[in-house]
């Protein structure tokens, strides 16, 4: 199964499938990584709000492969935007990763409402990381168009990728185009709804029959023919063998516009909204 890649602004390219690892109980991460390296999965997307980058970081000792053959991405803790903290928690992520450099830091949430609004400065933090050679590129998550603006504006500087929510009940059209206008690619959180209503849609199901697929795998298709990063998550091998055997077959162009048209707009959203959550974390 050969995965695509896809090339960034930055010139680096991303392997456009892998898994996700929200939720996975750090006691139980090392397994489950492992498990999904030994299917055949090289893109591993973690974050410090998630506290189980020690659990990726084992299992990538034990599976010992080239550091060239793995790609792996932590985002910015909420309560770690002041630009003094972003080193340092950098560190921290690669001591707990067993790595010297991440692929991908993400600024996790822009927290417009929060540290006076100031992620533009904390996007400067990561220019900087990325210059001290802590990662090999940079981008942002949950960026709305203003965000994105604001921080390009300020810095020059355009994020490789923005990671929004995208799935077929929730479209995130404005957040995707101003993505891609900016010259950075889309990363497609939550792909299968979080295992929500989708998977049981009638529309899903019947082209899911036609293509004799599963309906996840026709969700995690129609990101990948759109052209998004995707990296669904399952804690079980035969989903993980599930979710990545969806590289022999296409979704026509109808069968695309028929899944975008199931979009229902805000109430389609299963997570927070970016313009508005401020969550900072104790850790
Ligand atoms: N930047 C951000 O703010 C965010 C980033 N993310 C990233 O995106 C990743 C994926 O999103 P996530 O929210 O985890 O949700 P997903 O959309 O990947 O769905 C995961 C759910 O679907 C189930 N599932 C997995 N495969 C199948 C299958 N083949 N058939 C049926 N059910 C299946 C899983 O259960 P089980 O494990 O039991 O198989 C789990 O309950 C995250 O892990 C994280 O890396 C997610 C949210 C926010
Ligand atoms: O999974 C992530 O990357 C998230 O940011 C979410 O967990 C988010 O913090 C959330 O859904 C909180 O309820």
């Amino acid at each position: 199964m050969t995965v695509p890649t896809i090339k960034l602004n930055d010139g680096t390219s991303i392997p456009q499938f892998g898994l996700g690892v929200w939720q996975v109980p750090e006691g139980e991460t090392e397994q489950v990584v492992s498990q999904a390296l030994e299917v055949g999965y090289r893109h591993i997307d973690t974050a410090q709000m998630y506290q189980n980058e020690a659990g990726v970081g084992a299992a990538l000792k034990t599976a010992g492969l080239a550091r060239e053959d793995v790609y792996v991405t932590t985002k910015l803790n909420n309560s770690q935007h002041d630009p003094a903290k972003a080193k340092a928690s950098l560190e921290r992520s690669l001591m707990l990763l067993g790595l010297d450099h991440v692929d991908l830091f993400l600024i996790h949430w822009p927290l417009p409402t929060q540290y006076d609004g100031t992620y533009a400065k904390t996007w400067e933090a990561l220019v900087g990381l990325r210059e001290a050679g802590l990662t090999t590129s940079i981008g942002v998550s949950n960026f709305q168009p203003d965000h994105l603006d604001k921080i390009v504006a300020e810095t020059g500087v355009a994020p490789a990728v923005n990671q929004i929510e995208v799935h077929p009940y929730f479209t995130n059209e404005d957040a995707r185009s101003a993505t891609l206008a900016h010259g950075a690619k889309v990363e497609s959180w939550s792909p299968l709804g979080q295992g929500g209503g989708e998977l049981s849609d009638p529309v899903v199901a019947e082209i899911a029959s036609a293509h004799g697929k599963s309906p996840a795998q026709v969700l995690l298709r129609w990101q990948i023919d759109r052209g998004d990063i995707v990296f669904p998550k399952s804690v079980r091998r035969e989903r993980l063998e599930e979710n990545l055997a969806i590289f022999d077959f296409e979704l026509s162009a109808d069968q695309i516009t028929a899944l975008a048209a199931l979009d229902k707009g805000e109430s389609g959203r299963s997570g927070p909204n970016p313009d508005t959550f401020d969550w900072i974390p104790s850790f």
